[in-house]
């Protein structure tokens, strides 16, 4: 249990510091993650790496598996297995290849024949895998979703889950508080997607770069877990690492009964629920940014950009250049209005639909399907809407959503009932918009080309996306329904008994704590050990000369730099050529007008960008991992988002920060004149191809150091195993429902690992005794 210190806290620090398993003199800490959510995009590599060092997974009862991105949602009556299932071949092996390393890891896994499956972020919840207090990490950046619960939750890249699964810790630094206060009261109609959407409108999507924010005030404390979730859920909209909420009696409330939550009324409970009560900010605590808002002032908000900052109410008319007054806002607009077929000035209600998606890790929980549910209710989808899906977020709420009529209510008004999985936010699967086809989506991001090549997206509420399907246009609910349809009732419970495992005895403790520390380092070892194995390195990077390709855009996401289609890979190599795909090439031809199809630009090593914000939105190594092939080591930017960031440097790339906009400009214009720049890495400095400095820039020591000699994180923080152990068996002692328990049971008596242990009747059909699939 933390040790209360003098100073005021916030959240956040309360948590961070709670997980310190080291700190370093620069600042650089060492922390211990609680809970790894694993799907199948971002872990082939993850697990080849592992496979390659002879390394194993260290704590399989602190790992939940699942797929998600890639699977049909069609009806999985006649399923059998994902191999069978799956027709497309990369999405099949990408499913397959996760099947393969869940049995040869031996982790917990819910695949598409278990009803606990769905999107990785609504199981961890639904399970009680989340917890307060508790660090949470997957590969992929809508894991800040967990933090609805006082969890720190973030997401990481493919590196690091490679990371998280050999040593169960992270090498991080702390971030910045930032606090988001709504209070007062929301009107009617208007839902927690309103608020966070408002709320990205108001600080931009690099307005949380940095930072973890906290959401706090009347209106944060008055939603149900399932509102804060999808709030939590869009801070990295906002571009903070992660989004909190501190726990309360509603937390509490939700994890009641949930199969791995402590046993509700046990002594372990009373414990937890103590521990999670203490974790608020303190009065006085200090913030560095703060934004105030008053519900009142929220209406129904909807997207009608490229960018999820892109965002206006429903009441509004499409903006136009002229509404904005920095230069890369003017100008993504106008690129924005004519990707999205859209006027300025034409009311947003007056904007014609042809697509409806109800779903994604922000808005396919139980509540949302009611929210829209009692829109539609009684009502029939317009007749230009071609098609209206309903994908539950999980199959524990399509079977609760059955159970309580709403497949029904959907399917007579002419939605699609699917089954659970990511479909439509992204569409790895088949579920995708065609070009130019206008989809009401109450999913997350909007960037060109998401749910399908020239797709328009806007982002909406459930209701709201409902209403859009009945008038067959963008609506706003309060014209259509009287009452607020969302807030109210309380999260369903998952209907699997839980199976709870009596607290550790003394004896069984003092086995942990006694276990033999292994103090040999475990760096080059060949002998496959919970975490040992095989250093990988990488090549070391000290000074980079060459041409640097000019990019003058603001805000690149990386689906941008690498669309979705090219993330089935298992690979980390040969992504070169789907650099930038969408502004390359121009049907499947090159576009001449992109500059890294010009002449020795096609050369480049560095990108010089003079926008804010490189790399925002999703957490795809496939970013860095796609610029390295084609030969780009080095970005230069005025600033980055912070996953995308700290991807580079786990792959020996350097993100140089050139925050000075003269000496950036300096920078680019040698680009633009096809000459070589320089980056010195060691003296930290950017010089012009004679050699003269241009600017010096800042790197943290620990990463320049790594960077500099080649070094493998891993193989470094292996290097911290006795320090690591002793953080185990005190959080073993302090808060010992964090070590698994029902599914996720771990034998005590050493550290080894058993095989999950069987949950009966949570099986869908007829398939009894066999909860993990494998
Ligand atoms: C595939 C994954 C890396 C990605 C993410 O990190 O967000 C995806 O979930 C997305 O929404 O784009
Ligand atoms: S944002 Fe979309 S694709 Fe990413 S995890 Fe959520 S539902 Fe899946």
């Amino acid at each position: 249990m933390p040790s209360a210190e003098s100073k005021p806290r916030t959240l956040y620090d309360k948590v961070f510091q709670d997980h310190i398993v080291n700190e370093q003199d620069d600042g650089t800490c060492l922390i211990y993650i609680d809970r790894h959510l694993v799907h199948e995009v971002t872990s082939p590599q993850a697990f080849e790496g592992l496979k390659n060092a002879s390394r194993k997974v260290r704590r399989p009862d602190c790992t939940l598996v699942t797929v998600d991105h890639n699977i049909p949602t069609s009806s999985r009556k006649s399923f059998k297995n994902a191999a069978d299932f799956i027709k497309e071949n990369d999405s099949r092996l990408q499913c397959t290849t996760l099947e393969e390393n869940v049995k040869d890891f031996g982790l917990t896994y819910f695949g598409m024949g278990d009803k606990r499956q769905g999107i990785v972020h609504i199981i961890g919840p639904e399970q009680g895998f989340t917890l307060p207090g508790t660090t949470v990490v997957c590969g992929d950046s809508h894991t800040s979703t967990h933090g609805a619960f006082g969890a720190l939750a973030f997401g990481i890249g493919t590196s690091e889950v490679e990371h998280v699964l050999a040593t169960q810790t992270l090498i991080t630094r702390r971030s910045k508080n930032m606090r988001i206060q709504v209070d007062g009261e929301l009107p009617a109609g208007v839902t927690s997607k309103d608020v966070v959407l408002h709320i990205i409108g108001v600080i931009g999507t690099a307005g949380g770069n940095g930072a973890v924010i906290e959401f706090c005030g009347s209106v944060i404390r008055g939603l149900s877990m399932e509102a804060r979730m999808s709030m939590c859920n869009m801070s990295i909209e906002g571009g903070a690492r992660a989004g909190m909420i501190a726990p309360d009696e509603i937390t509490f409330e939700y994890l009641k009964g949930r199969p791995l939550a402590p046993k509700y009324g046990s002594a372990e409970w009373n414990k937890a629920t103590s521990y999670w009560s203490s974790l608020k900010s303190d009065a006085g605590a200090k913030y560095d940014s703060e934004v105030f808002l008053d519900g009142k002032d929220i209406i129904p908000t909807i997207s009608w950009g490229t960018s999820p900052q892109d965002v206006i109410p429903i009441t509004g008319v499409v903006p136009g250049p002229d509404d904005f007054e920095d230069e890369n806002r003017k100008s993504s607009c106008i690129r924005a209005l004519e990707y999205m077929g859209l006027v300025p000035g034409t009311p947003m209600k007056d904007v014609v639909v042809d697509k409806v998606f109800i779903g994604s890790c922000t808005n396919a929980r139980i509540e949302d399907l009611r929210a829209a549910a009692k829109v539609v209710k009684g009502r029939k989808i317009a007749s230009n809407i071609k098609r209206a899906m309903i994908v539950p977020g999980s199959g524990l709420v399509k079977e609760q959503a059955e159970s309580e009529g709403l497949d029904k209510i959907f399917t007579d008004s002419g939605f699609e009932w699917r089954e659970a999985g990511c479909s439509m936010c992204l569409g790895m699967n088949p579920d995708i918009l065609s070009p130019k086809e206008r989809c009401a989506s109450t999913s997350n991001r909007n960037f060109e080309g998401r749910q399908g090549a020239q797709g328009r997206t806007h982002l909406m509420s459930p209701a709201m996306a409902a209403t859009a399907a009945i008038v067959g246009k963008l609506a706003d609910v309060r014209e259509h329904v009287v009452a607020s349809p969302v807030l109210g009732k309380a999260s369903p419970k998952v209907d699997v008994q839980p199976v709870f495992e009596s607290p550790a005895t003394e004896d069984e403790l003092d086995r942990v704590l006694d276990y033999p520390a292994d103090n040999e380092p475990h760096a080059n070892s060949s002998a496959p050990a919970s975490g040992g194995g095989k250093s990988t390195g990488l090549p070391p990077f000290t000074t980079l000369k060459g041409i640097a390709a000019p990019l003058d855009r603001a805000n690149v996401d990386t689906d941008a730099i690498i669309p979705k289609q090219f993330l089935k890979t298992i690979k980390r190599t040969g992504l070169g050529t789907a650099l930038f795909y969408e502004l390359r090439y121009t049907d499947d031809k090159e576009n001449p007008d992109f500059v890294l199809n010009q002449g020795i630009y096609r050369d480049s090593k560095i990108l010089v960008v003079t926008g804010p914000n490189f790399g925002c939105g999703s957490s795809r190594e496939h970013a860095p991992w796609a610029l390295l092939d084609f030969g780009i080591k080095c970005i230069i930017a005025p600033s980055f988002a912070d996953i995308f960031f700290n991807n580079t440097f786990k792959n020996g790339m350097l993100p140089v920060v050139v925050s000075d906009e003269v000496a950036l400009q300096q920078i680019a214009d040698e680009a633009r004149a096809g000459r070589e720049v320089e980056v010195d890495l060691i003296n930290q400095e950017i010089k012009d191809a004679q050699g003269n400095k241009i600017t010096a820039f800042e790197v943290e020591e620990f990463r320049k150091h790594c960077l500099v000699n080649g070094l493998d994180d891993i193989g470094l923080t292996l290097q911290m195993e006795s320090k690591i152990r002793t953080f185990e068996s005190k959080r073993t002692l302090d808060t010992p429902w964090l070590d698994g328990s029902a599914y996720l049971r771990r034998d005590r008596r050493g550290a080894t690992m058993v095989e999950a242990a069987p949950v009966p009747k949570t099986n869908r059909g007829d398939v009894k005794n066999e909860p993990l699939e494998w």
